[in-house]
């Protein structure tokens, strides 16, 4: 058995009287790419707050069993940088606090495809180039766990196919990579566990397989379809 990095205890959350996120159980066992997968307003910002510590929870707990002092790099959904700075002076930032060598941050650059562009203002780049760079700063971080908020959003079809890569990279160095999407087809490509929302709700959780056993599906899209239609009849 895979021991758990990362263990949630019932955490539910209510915005006053609108619950967002019903009481919701999972562990995150280490070395997986764990995907938070579920519909606009479904929760999955909502759950990846809570464990980032942005938001409290209404009530349970999230626990961390990391090694390090820092717990997890996070990329969230939209990161708006100041208009003035270069991608290397945006990463000094942050590799600062850190405690980051100058040759890491340069790696990471390269990574996400900015080298070219290392000293241009983030103030003329396009939402897929500005969403590398939070990539980057999220990256920079050495940690076991990376959580990353909707990360393929406005990424070009190249730019899809090397963040998996960079993704498969983290799984081969142990790390543990805990993601949000809708995008079915990427879901289906990257994670080894799906945690499947609806509505606030948890409501499958495990391999796709066992997801499409547990909804007698073939694919997540006829898993959201049945749902949806088993939500208005
Ligand atoms: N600060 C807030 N105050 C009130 N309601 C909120 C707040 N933040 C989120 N919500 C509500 O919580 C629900 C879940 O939102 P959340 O952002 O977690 O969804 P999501 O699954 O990330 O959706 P999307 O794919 O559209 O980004 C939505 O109904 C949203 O309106």
């Amino acid at each position: 058995m895979i021991e758990p990095i990362v263990k949630v205890d019932s955490i539910s959350k209510n915005y006053k009287k609108k619950t967002v996120l019903h009481p919701s159980s999972f562990s995150i066992s280490k070395g997986r790419c764990v995907v938070l997968c579920g519909g606009n307003g479904a929760g999955k910002s909502t759950i990846i707050k809570l464990l980032t510590g942005i938001e409290k929870p209404t009530s349970g707990t999230v626990t961390f069993h990391t090694k390090g002092k820092k717990l997890f790099g996070y990329m969230p959904d939209q990161m708006v940088f100041p208009r003035e700075l270069t991608p290397i002076e945006i990463l000094m930032y942050y590799g600062n606090f850190l405690g980051c060598e100058r040759e890491k941050m340069n790696e990471v650059i390269k990574k996400v495809g900015l080298w070219d562009e290392r000293n241009q203002k983030v103030g003329s780049f396009s939402k897929g180039m500005s969403q590398r760079v939070n990539l980057a700063q999220c990256l920079l971080a050495d940690v076991d766990v990376y959580i990353l908020d909707e990360p393929t959003n406005g990424l070009d079809p190249y730019w899809v196919i090397t963040f998996k890569q960079i993704i498969k990279e983290l799984k081969e160095k142990g790390k543990t990579v805990i993601l949000s999407s809708h995008i079915m087809r990427d879901i289906a490509e990257i994670a080894d566990d799906i945690i499947l929302l609806f509505r606030g709700k948890v409501c499958g959780e495990g391999h796709l397989e066992e997801l499409y056993e547990k909804f007698s599906c073939t694919s997540l899209e006829e898993i959201f379809l049945s749902l949806h239609q088993q939500h208005i009849s």
